[in-house]
Protein backbone atom coordinates (compact mmCIF):
# COMPACT_ATOMS: atom_id res chain seq x y z
CA UNK A 1 0.00 0.00 0.00
CA UNK A 2 1.61 3.27 -0.62
CA UNK A 3 0.02 6.96 -0.19
CA UNK A 4 -0.51 8.65 -3.41
CA UNK A 5 -0.13 12.75 -2.06
CA UNK A 6 1.61 14.43 0.80
CA UNK A 7 -2.11 15.33 1.91
CA UNK A 8 -2.97 11.84 2.48
CA UNK A 9 0.24 10.78 4.77
CA UNK A 10 -0.91 13.92 6.66
CA UNK A 11 -4.14 12.60 7.06
CA UNK A 12 -3.05 8.91 7.51
CA UNK A 13 -0.56 10.63 10.11
CA UNK A 14 -3.33 12.45 11.89
CA UNK A 15 -5.64 9.27 12.06
CA UNK A 16 -2.79 7.69 13.96
CA UNK A 17 -2.91 10.28 16.61
CA UNK A 18 -6.66 10.09 16.85
CA UNK A 19 -6.22 6.23 17.07
CA UNK A 20 -4.04 6.93 20.00
CA UNK A 21 -6.18 9.33 21.81
CA UNK A 22 -8.78 7.05 21.24
CA UNK A 23 -7.40 3.39 22.62
CA UNK A 24 -4.33 5.05 25.17
CA UNK A 25 -5.29 6.46 28.34
CA UNK A 26 -2.07 7.53 28.79
CA UNK A 27 -2.03 9.06 25.75
CA UNK A 28 -5.54 11.45 27.01
CA UNK A 29 -2.94 12.11 29.92
CA UNK A 30 -0.03 13.29 28.43
CA UNK A 31 -2.45 15.28 25.68
CA UNK A 32 -4.56 16.64 29.18
CA UNK A 33 -0.70 17.59 30.92
CA UNK A 34 0.29 19.28 27.66
CA UNK A 35 -2.95 21.65 27.43
CA UNK A 36 -2.43 22.36 31.63
CA UNK A 37 1.09 23.06 31.06
CA UNK A 38 0.85 25.44 27.50
CA UNK A 39 -2.41 27.46 29.45
CA UNK A 40 -0.27 27.69 32.67
CA UNK A 41 3.12 28.76 30.55
CA UNK A 42 1.22 31.56 28.50
CA UNK A 43 -1.04 32.86 31.43
CA UNK A 44 2.91 33.26 33.56
CA UNK A 45 4.22 35.20 30.18
CA UNK A 46 7.27 32.42 30.02
CA UNK A 47 10.23 33.15 27.72
CA UNK A 48 10.44 31.66 24.30
CA UNK A 49 14.05 29.71 25.75
CA UNK A 50 11.69 28.56 28.44
CA UNK A 51 8.59 27.54 26.14
CA UNK A 52 10.67 25.68 23.50
CA UNK A 53 12.09 23.33 26.21
CA UNK A 54 8.38 23.07 27.30
CA UNK A 55 6.83 22.10 23.87
CA UNK A 56 10.28 19.85 23.19
CA UNK A 57 9.32 18.01 26.31
CA UNK A 58 5.63 18.02 25.36
CA UNK A 59 6.05 16.89 21.81
CA UNK A 60 9.01 14.19 23.18
CA UNK A 61 6.37 12.64 25.94
CA UNK A 62 3.46 12.74 22.82
CA UNK A 63 6.13 11.20 20.14
CA UNK A 64 7.35 8.75 22.63
CA UNK A 65 3.32 7.57 23.65
CA UNK A 66 2.35 7.19 19.85
CA UNK A 67 6.11 4.80 19.28
CA UNK A 68 4.65 2.96 22.24
CA UNK A 69 0.88 2.24 20.64
CA UNK A 70 2.42 1.53 17.35
CA UNK A 71 4.68 -0.93 18.94
CA UNK A 72 1.93 -2.37 20.97
CA UNK A 73 0.07 -3.25 17.57
CA UNK A 74 2.91 -5.03 15.98
CA UNK A 75 3.57 -6.73 19.07
CA UNK A 76 -0.22 -7.81 19.18
CA UNK A 77 -0.12 -8.58 15.84
CA UNK A 78 2.75 -10.84 15.45
CA UNK A 79 2.87 -11.99 18.97
CA UNK A 80 -0.95 -12.49 20.30
CA UNK A 81 0.48 -15.30 22.45
CA UNK A 82 2.36 -14.49 25.73
CA UNK A 83 5.97 -14.79 24.74
CA UNK A 84 9.08 -13.53 26.87
CA UNK A 85 10.36 -11.35 23.74
CA UNK A 86 7.11 -9.81 23.30
CA UNK A 87 7.09 -8.68 26.84
CA UNK A 88 10.39 -7.50 26.64
CA UNK A 89 9.25 -5.22 23.46
CA UNK A 90 6.56 -3.92 25.28
CA UNK A 91 7.96 -3.45 28.82
CA UNK A 92 11.05 -1.72 27.09
CA UNK A 93 8.77 0.41 24.87
CA UNK A 94 6.96 1.41 28.22
CA UNK A 95 9.90 2.23 29.99
CA UNK A 96 10.86 4.55 27.14
CA UNK A 97 7.74 6.74 27.26
CA UNK A 98 8.31 6.86 31.50
CA UNK A 99 11.60 8.36 31.05
CA UNK A 100 10.47 10.91 28.84
CA UNK A 101 7.52 11.62 31.28
CA UNK A 102 10.68 12.20 34.03
CA UNK A 103 12.59 14.52 32.28
CA UNK A 104 9.25 16.36 31.39
CA UNK A 105 8.23 16.34 35.06
CA UNK A 106 11.32 17.74 35.80
CA UNK A 107 11.84 20.59 32.52
CA UNK A 108 8.05 21.65 33.81
CA UNK A 109 9.51 21.83 37.60
CA UNK A 110 12.87 23.69 36.64
CA UNK A 111 11.21 26.23 34.23
CA UNK A 112 7.76 26.47 35.96
CA UNK A 113 10.06 27.42 39.51
CA UNK A 114 11.25 30.91 39.01
CA UNK A 115 7.92 32.21 37.64
CA UNK A 116 5.62 30.53 40.27
CA UNK A 117 7.93 31.64 42.90
CA UNK A 118 7.99 35.21 41.43
CA UNK A 119 4.88 35.38 41.35
CA UNK A 120 3.90 34.18 44.66
CA UNK A 121 6.33 36.91 46.05
CA UNK A 122 4.21 39.49 44.19
CA UNK A 123 1.21 38.47 45.87
CA UNK A 124 -0.62 37.40 42.71
N1 LIG B 1 2.21 -11.17 24.27
C1 LIG B 1 2.71 -10.91 25.48
N2 LIG B 1 3.60 -11.77 26.04
C2 LIG B 1 4.13 -11.53 27.27
N3 LIG B 1 3.84 -10.44 28.02
C3 LIG B 1 2.98 -9.55 27.52
C4 LIG B 1 2.36 -9.73 26.24
N4 LIG B 1 1.53 -8.67 26.01
C5 LIG B 1 1.63 -7.89 27.09
N5 LIG B 1 2.48 -8.40 28.01
C6 LIG B 1 2.86 -7.78 29.30
O1 LIG B 1 1.77 -7.03 29.79
C7 LIG B 1 2.12 -5.65 29.89
C8 LIG B 1 0.95 -4.79 29.49
O2 LIG B 1 0.69 -5.05 28.13
P1 LIG B 1 -0.51 -4.37 27.37
O3 LIG B 1 -0.50 -4.83 25.96
O4 LIG B 1 -1.76 -4.56 28.15
O5 LIG B 1 -0.08 -2.89 27.42
P2 LIG B 1 -0.87 -1.76 28.14
O6 LIG B 1 -1.07 -2.09 29.58
O7 LIG B 1 -2.06 -1.51 27.29
O8 LIG B 1 0.19 -0.62 28.02
P3 LIG B 1 -0.16 0.90 27.92
O9 LIG B 1 -0.71 1.25 29.28
O10 LIG B 1 1.14 1.56 27.59
O11 LIG B 1 -1.17 1.01 26.81
C9 LIG B 1 3.34 -5.48 28.98
O12 LIG B 1 4.16 -4.40 29.36
C10 LIG B 1 4.04 -6.83 29.15
O13 LIG B 1 4.80 -6.84 30.34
Amino acid sequence: MKSDSLLESFAYAAEGVRYALRTQRNMRIHAAAAVAVITAAALLHLSWGRWVVLLLAITLVMAMELMNTALEAVVDLASPEVHPLAKAAKDAAAGAVLLSAIFAVAAGCIIFFRPVMDLLGSGG
